[in-house]
């Protein structure tokens, strides 16, 4: 299934945060956005994932305009890693994991052992099989983030928005969330923050600044000293690493760029 924004506009409050984006991302694909803080990047995400209605444009998942399908049916697409996890209820691990299968059960279904299967999958997937019975609200900010990826590979969906996945990770895990979700083998679409990250994982990058997109390629195309200036306004050094034949990306300490002295 793919996933295709085509000149999508988002108006908050009568200020333009979103201006005119049009982006793809195909079946199997890794699609980063790239870009500073307010640039955009999470408003885009959430009209992807249906919180935010676009002013204009238009946004299809699998062919069928996002706006026309029915809630289930992009609820069952689509899944969602966001960057806040605030979940107050009082769930154990497992019964957050299974909350995945929701989308695919009718209101009178009951879980099935297929479902507990997946679920134990998922959990299994992101390494934290023995937290099943723990309270979700005792978990630490990373492992609680690894739940929630597990309750999104338990819903197994065809596209995957994910909004800063790898915040609150330490780098094993950070390393770990994005080779799974690379493994999945469906189209993602993630806002990161660190672009060696990016420069790793995601097969095309799109790099926004002030809402609008400032470039957009496969990283090792297109992410420049030049471009890490004008869009972060910071001096780096980049070259490719002869141990992962990645792009590095090396900042400069000192000034900002264009900051007083
Ligand atoms: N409801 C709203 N009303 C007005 N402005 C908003 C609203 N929501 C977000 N904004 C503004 O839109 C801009 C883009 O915000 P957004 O969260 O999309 O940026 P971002 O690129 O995800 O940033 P970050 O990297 O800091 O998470 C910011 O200036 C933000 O203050």
């Amino acid at each position: 299934m793919d996933l295709l924004l085509d000149q999508v506009r988002v108006d908050l409050c009568r200020n333009n945060i979103v201006k005119d984006i049009s982006l793809s991302v195909k079946k199997g694909e890794f699609v980063g956005l790239l870009g500073p803080n307010g640039s955009g990047k999470s408003t885009l995400l959430r009209t992807a994932y249906r919180v935010i209605k676009p002013t204009s444009g238009t946004i299809l998942l699998g062919g069928e305009n996002l706006q026309e399908l029915k809630l289930s049916e992009s609820a069952k697409a689509l899944g969602v890693v966001s960057q806040f996890n605030h979940l107050n209820f009082d769930l154990t691990v497992f019964e957050i994991v299974m909350l995945g299968r929701t989308p695919h059960k009718t209101a009178l279904s009951t879980d099935q052992p297929e479902d507990y299967a997946i679920a134990w999958e998922a959990l299994r997937q992101v390494g934290m099989e023995d937290y099943a019975d723990r309270s979700f609200t005792s978990l630490s900010g990373g492992e609680k983030q690894r739940i929630i990826l597990a309750r999104t590979l338990a819903q197994q969906p065809q596209i995957l928005v994910l909004d800063e996945p790898t915040n609150h990770l330490d780098i094993k895990y950070q390393l770990q969330l994005l080779s799974i979700v690379k493994s999945l083998g469906i189209g993602v679409l993630a806002a990161l923050h660190d672009l060696n990250l990016a420069c790793m994982y995601c097969d095309t990058v799109y790099v926004l600044k002030g809402g609008k997109l400032a470039a957009s390629g496969p990283p090792d195309q297109i992410l420049t000293p030049e471009l890490v200036r004008d869009v972060y306004e910071i001096d780096c050094s980049i070259y490719k690493n002869p141990a992962t034949g990645y792009l590095s990306i090396v900042y400069c300490p000192g000034h900002p760029v264009g900051a007083a002295i």
